[in-house]
């Protein structure tokens, strides 16, 4: 799926006019685990959320949605590409980030009473942060001034990884208020490979009031009698075949981390306190607070009722 951003963007003629700073309000990338450390606290501790997930996997998604088209589709094409993306980011500011460390949940189940302080494996009174949400800019002509959202944390509500385009707001509105609601294009990597673009469209029947609805893309429905091979599936053949398109090149990595390092070395440094949040919520309120900041909106509105199926 994460593959599919690529032919997506660059095998169709309709997002690419749209997919720049003129359309695109702002871009979530979003990576949610269900479960808290699991007794790998100890190893956990020494990297913190910010290093095991974001300045590696969200980094390397959010590549692929903002670069370029690359001359070809060979990995060192690609690589050049996504490389161009890192050196247009400055460095991240303490004060672009939300950290979190999750609390137990005393009303939860099991490992849910937990908090990341309760693994033995985790050092007294630690401050390493389970969950991340930090705003990153790409300086260039395409995305100068959109916020790249990327949020990840542990001991969450759900399981997922997403990519969510937000777009701007429609201008002139004739159709109320009830019609102010971004569209947006979401890129569901996991669980579930989905697709979905949430459009406002006329309610069925004789009204005439917008509501909220989506082209759905469900891969499971679109493609059912396909084995869709795990992320790993795909790492490990391409080791074997010796294809190098999804694994980071020595010059992505040292941009990945001079954007990463003076963030991680002040956190340390100072010892910031993470925001406690309770083990099976979405994480800090705050983080959702600064999201808003950052122009992202939440309409509280949308509901998706998975389709039952054409009736013949
Ligand atoms: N083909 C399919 O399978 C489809 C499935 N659906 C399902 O429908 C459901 C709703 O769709 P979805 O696109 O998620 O739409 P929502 O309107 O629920 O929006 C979700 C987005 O808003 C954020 N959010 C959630 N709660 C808050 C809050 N209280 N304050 C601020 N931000 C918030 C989420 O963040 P965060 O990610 O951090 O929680 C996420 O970025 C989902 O379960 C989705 O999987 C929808 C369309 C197609
Ligand atoms: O690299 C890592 O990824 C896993 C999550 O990977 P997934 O493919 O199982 O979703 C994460 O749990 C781990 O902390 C991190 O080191």
């Amino acid at each position: 799926m994460v593959q599919n951003l690529m032919v997506m963007r660059f095998a169709n003629t309709v997002l690419q006019p749209i997919w720049n700073r003129n359309n695109i309000a702002n871009v979530v990338v979003t990576f949610k685990e269900p479960f808290g450390t699991m007794g790998r606290g100890g190893y956990f501790d020494e990297f913190g959320i910010i290093r095991d997930i974001m300045q590696n996997h969200l980094l390397q998604v959010m590549c692929l949605a903002a670069m370029e088209k690359p001359a070809t589709n060979s990995s060192e094409d690609i690589r050049n590409e996504k490389v161009k993306v890192l050196k247009s980011i400055r460095p991240i500011q303490l004060e672009d980030v939300v950290l979190g460390q999750y609390a137990g949940n005393p009303l939860g189940q099991g490992d849910a009473k937990l908090g990341y302080l309760d693994d033995e494996t985790v050092p007294k009174g630690s401050r390493t942060p389970t969950y991340a949400l930090a705003a990153l800019y790409i300086r260039n002509e395409r995305w100068d001034g959109v916020p790249f959202i990327l949020k990840c944390g542990k001991a969450l509500n759900e399981r997922k990884a997403e990519v969510r385009i937000q777009f701007k707001d429609t201008p002139g509105n004739i159709f109320g208020e009830k019609s102010a609601r971004r569209n947006e294009l979401v890129i569901r990597l996991q669980p579930n490979e989905a697709m979905y673009m949430k459009l406002m469209m006329k309610q069925p029947g004789m009204s005439f009031e917008p509501v909220e609805s989506e082209l759905d893309l469900t891969y499971t429905a679109r493609y059912g009698d396909i084995t869709l091979p795990d992320a790993y599936e795909r790492l490990i053949l391409d080791t074997l075949s010796g294809t190098q398109a999804h694994f980071v090149r020595s010059d992505e990595l040292a941009e990945a981390w001079r954007i990463f390092t003076p963030l991680l070395h002040r956190i340390e440094g100072e010892n910031v306190e993470p925001i406690k949040y309770t083990y099976g919520t979405r994480g800090p309120k705050e983080a959702d607070e600064f999201a808003a900041k950052l122009g992202f909106m939440y309409s509280q509105t949308y509901k998706w009722t998975p389709s039952p199926g054409p009736r013949l």
